[in-house]
């Protein structure tokens, strides 16, 4: 679980926000990709380098799909806001499709979210290996 790519609407860049600043310690070594406006928040919050690309309805949702389908994506925090209509609403989709397809963990809300940091910590803790979803992801590629 070494890079992240974070993304909220703006109804949900609070939340997004609150819970960053709760596992600061969590991010302290991770590689973290946003879209244009989370990141720069984050970068604030975090005081760590983001690497940010277009604000979403610019093409940043996008840019982050097309990462996940370079497999450089092993998380998405995508806290989408289920309470307002978005101008591109194909791109959020076409986002969660692409996680989907590539098999990665998604956090959509807190909850999740905090239950993916718990997993992978205890993980560390146990020492156990992470599970090797990019096993699925190499069945996706076309044979050679
Ligand atoms: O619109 C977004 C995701 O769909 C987020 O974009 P910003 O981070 O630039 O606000």
């Amino acid at each position: 679980m070494k890079s992240i790519a974070l993304v909220a609407h703006d109804g949900k860049k609070q939340d997004l926000l609150d819970w960053v600043k709760a596992h600061t310690d969590f991010f302290a070594d991770k590689m973290l990709y946003a879209t244009g406006t989370t990141g720069s928040l984050l970068a604030d919050v975090l005081g760590k380098s983001v690497h940010c690309f277009a604000s979403g309805p610019l093409g940043g949702d996008q840019q982050i799909g097309a990462l996940i389908a370079e497999q450089k994506v092993d998380w998405l925090v995508f806290f989408w806001d289920p309470l307002s209509s978005q101008p591109h609403d194909p791109d959020v989709k076409a986002l969660i499709r692409l996680a989907v397809v590539w098999n990665i963990p998604v956090a959509c809300n807190r909850a999740t979210a905090d239950f993916i940091v718990h997993s992978s910590l205890l993980q560390q803790d146990y020492q156990r290996e992470v599970p090797d979803f990019r096993a699925y992801q190499n069945r996706l590629q076309p044979k050679a």
